[in-house]
């Protein structure tokens, strides 16, 4: 099939990678020509494993383009994913700019039958503005073509996403026309030749579930993250309290780790948005606005265990960070623990040492020539002269460190533990000061 995927971020290029590596004839789009220029030049402009193998072998077999070339991109595929960014307005709602702007670019240039597919995740009734802009282009031209508007939100993760993507848990379609359905079921049939994924429904409902599953993620951590606080003022363990209720196949071990905090660019976005249509629909949503108060204060917890340790004023205080990305495996910072934690520290008069596996480009995007940090690309040299290590994200490099030399390496033998990586006993028994959450 011949598809065009307009974006070429996270989801855009996974999509159009994976679905041309199923033998499709797949053009990507981006208005940004930085991006598309790396691609071109065989490049990729994330960080995300086995993408790079994907994209170089399917660009070699002559599946997958790329072009910042409009006329060309629309004219192109009779499938159009939409796979721009859907990024928070200032109260919250999802700004559907980009999402509009593909639209109108679809409907001012299409000369046969086209199914145009959100990908991007948008609140319930965007179909509905997709279908309208590209109708309205449509008769400023006066032209008549028929098209589809079908919902296909995305469930990959950050960091796994080829493979979330390759091997789908299940694949929502929102569609109400027969010619949308037909073509989504053949598309998506070699993703799923031994179990049926597809969850068929109106695209009204496939809009919501979008956000559903990201509302309910995130208010899992949320849930375990208050419980932590609890667990550390009664003297439990979050770590045997996860453990004792996760085993019940109701609750289920995923998605019940207590942390500094989620990030990304997706649920805390989602969480927003979906509250604001709560709003705007009259229905307020009391569970969701206590999960984003929550994870916001969650994120600032590693402050206040360095500060009741270190005292308020950070002055002559040095730090050393692991972990910058908002997760393992991704050098993405949207949204990232790490800048909250970086910023308060550096506001309170500290220096910090800050190393990350993959995010150190983006760091220096992200944080300029922030006065008092430094990023150094050794997980060893950030420790130097340190007061503590306070480990942010959860690579799995930074869990079997050799402590002997960490402890030689730090001014005081003190962790912050943000992601629960070390066993308290152990880290108590080699001499350390130990700071987990809620243990
Ligand atoms: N990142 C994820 O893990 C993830 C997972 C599932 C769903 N989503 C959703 O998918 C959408 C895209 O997310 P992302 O992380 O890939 O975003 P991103 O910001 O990484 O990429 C979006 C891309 O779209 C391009 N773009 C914007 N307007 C355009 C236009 N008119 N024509 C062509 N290109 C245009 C931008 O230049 C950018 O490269 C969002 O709605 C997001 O919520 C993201
Ligand atoms: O038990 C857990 C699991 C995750 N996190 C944090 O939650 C955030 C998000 O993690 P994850 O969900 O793995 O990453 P994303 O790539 O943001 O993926 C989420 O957001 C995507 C965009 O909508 C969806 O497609 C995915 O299904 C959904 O998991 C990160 O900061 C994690 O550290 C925790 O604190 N505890």
């Amino acid at each position: 099939m011949k598809i065009t995927v307009v974006g070429t971020g996270y989801v855009g290029l996974v999509t159009g990678a994976c679905l041309a590596e199923m033998g499709n004839d797949v053009l990507c789009l981006d208005v940004n020509p930085e991006k598309i220029r790396v691609l071109q030049e065989g490049g990729v402009p994330i960080h995300e494993p086995g993408l790079d193998k994907i994209i170089a072998s399917n660009v070699a077999a002559g599946r997958l383009h790329f072009t910042t070339d409009i006329d060309q991109a629309v004219a192109f595929g009779t499938a159009q994913f939409i796979a721009v960014g859907t990024p928070p307005d200032e109260d919250g709602s999802a700004d559907l700019q980009y999402v509009l702007e593909a639209a109108k670019n679809i409907g001012r240039r299409m000369n046969e039958y086209k199914v145009v597919i959100d990908k991007s995740t948008v609140p319930v009734g965007t179909a509905d503005k997709v279908r309208a802009a590209i109708a309205e282009e449509l008769s400023a031209r006066c032209a008549v073509i028929d098209y589809s508007v079908v919902s296909n939100p995305e469930f990959l993760k950050e960091g796994s996403a080829v493979d979330d993507f390759m091997k789908p848990d299940r694949i929502v379609v929102g569609a109400d026309d027969e010619r949308g359905i037909t073509l989504m079921k053949a598309l998506y049939a070699p993703f799923q030749r031994n179990h049926d994924k597809l969850v068929l429904m109106d695209v009204r409902s496939a809009e919501l579930t979008k956000y559903a599953a990201n509302a309910m993620l995130a208010t899992r951590i949320s849930f375990m993250n208050e419980l932590a606080l609890l667990a550390e003022k009664l003297g439990a363990d979050i770590e045997l309290v996860r453990r004792g209720i996760g085993s019940d196949p109701r609750i289920g071990y995923h998605f019940l780790y207590a942390g500094c905090g989620y990030g990304g660019s997706c649920f805390p976005k989602d969480v927003k948005a979906l509250i604001r249509s709560g709003e705007e629909a009259g229905q307020t949503l009391r569970v969701l606005q206590s999960v984003e108060e929550a994870n916001d204060a969650q994120k600032r917890v590693l402050t206040e265990k360095i500060c009741k340790r270190f005292g308020e004023d950070l002055k002559g205080r040095h730090f050393a960070v692991w972990g910058l990305a908002f997760k393992p495996n991704t050098d993405d910072m949207r949204e990232a623990t790490s800048r909250v934690l970086i910023g308060d520290l550096l506001a309170r008069g500290a220096t910090v040492a800050a190393y990350d596996p993959v995010a150190h480009e983006e760091a220096h995007r992200v944080f300029g020539d922030a006065q008092g940090l430094e990023l150094i690309r050794s997980q060893t040299d950030v420790l130097r002269k340190a007061d503590a290590l306070i480990v942010v994200t959860e690579w799995k490099e930074f869990r079997c460190p050799d402590f002997v030399e960490l402890k030689q390496l730090l001014r005081t033998p003190v962790v912050f533990d943000g992601r629960n990586l070390y066993e308290p006993s152990e880290l108590r028994a080699l001499g350390f000061e130990h700071y987990p959450i809620g243990r």
